[in-house]
């Protein structure tokens, strides 16, 4: 989906102080962002994530997922590093929305696996589009990114638009006994990376 740019400012967190640009999709109204840290003009991969929003994960404690302490991890290690982007997608539940979400957990609850849910709610395992990050890179002019991710998808999705992955960073935190088959899941049904020894990843 194509973004326009709209503004930038500061935005100071417990890990730094990142600069927050804002985009919006003109045809759908959705609003995302992207955080930046550091020198942006360098050639130099820079270290990057691509966060889709999670509610539950990300500002409400949640322990189903894994995403809050992705998100807390990516963006200290993008401090760490003194240089890094995290684009901030809202494509809530894999793309399905928040409500379908909680539809989606309730099923769950009575013993669907994460995929299985979705489909018995009439949708594919993981709808989301991550076109949106060409046009912020072009917008702030990096070329390429070393990913942190645990998800081949994503990798297949942002080369597919000529963005250059010279590296995939695992991104393993947050396993805890609310999440762990969720987490199997994921790794047999959708391909995620979540081996503890990652010399998995041949191709890139
Ligand atoms: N439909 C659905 N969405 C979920 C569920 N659990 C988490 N999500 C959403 O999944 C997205 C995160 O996807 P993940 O596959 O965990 O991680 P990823 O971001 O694709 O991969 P990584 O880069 O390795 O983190 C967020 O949008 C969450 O809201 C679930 O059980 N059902
Ligand atoms: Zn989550």
């Amino acid at each position: 989906m194509a973004v326009r740019y709209i503004q930038t400012c500061r935005l100071p967190t417990p890990f730094g102080v990142f600069d927050m640009h804002g985009f919006e999709e003109p045809d759908t109204g959705k609003e995302h962002v992207a955080l930046t840290l550091g020198d942006l003009d360098s050639d130099e991969p820079m270290l990057a994530r691509t966060h889709s929003e999670c509610l539950t994960g990300d500002a409400l404690y949640s322990m189903r997922c894994d995403c809050g302490y992705q998100l807390e991890e990516a963006l200290r290690s993008i401090a760490r590093e003194g240089r890094g982007i995290l684009m901030y997608l809202r494509q809530e539940g894999r793309g399905i929305g928040l409500l379908n979400k909680i539809r989606a957990y309730h099923l769950q609850d009575q013993g669907a696996d994460t995929v299985e849910a979705n489909e018995r709610l009439g949708f594919a395992a993981d709808l989301r589009d991550y076109s949106m990050c060409k046009d912020m890179l072009e917008h702030l002019g990096i070329r390429s990114l070393r990913l942190m991710t645990n998800n081949p998808r994503k990798v297949k999705a942002l080369s597919s638009y000529g963005i250059d992955i010279t590296e995939r960073v695992p991104l393993h935190v947050g396993r805890n006994p609310h999440n762990e088959h969720y987490l199997d899941t994921k790794q047999s049904k959708l391909g995620h990376w979540l081996e503890t020894h990652q010399d998995d990843d041949p191709e890139i």
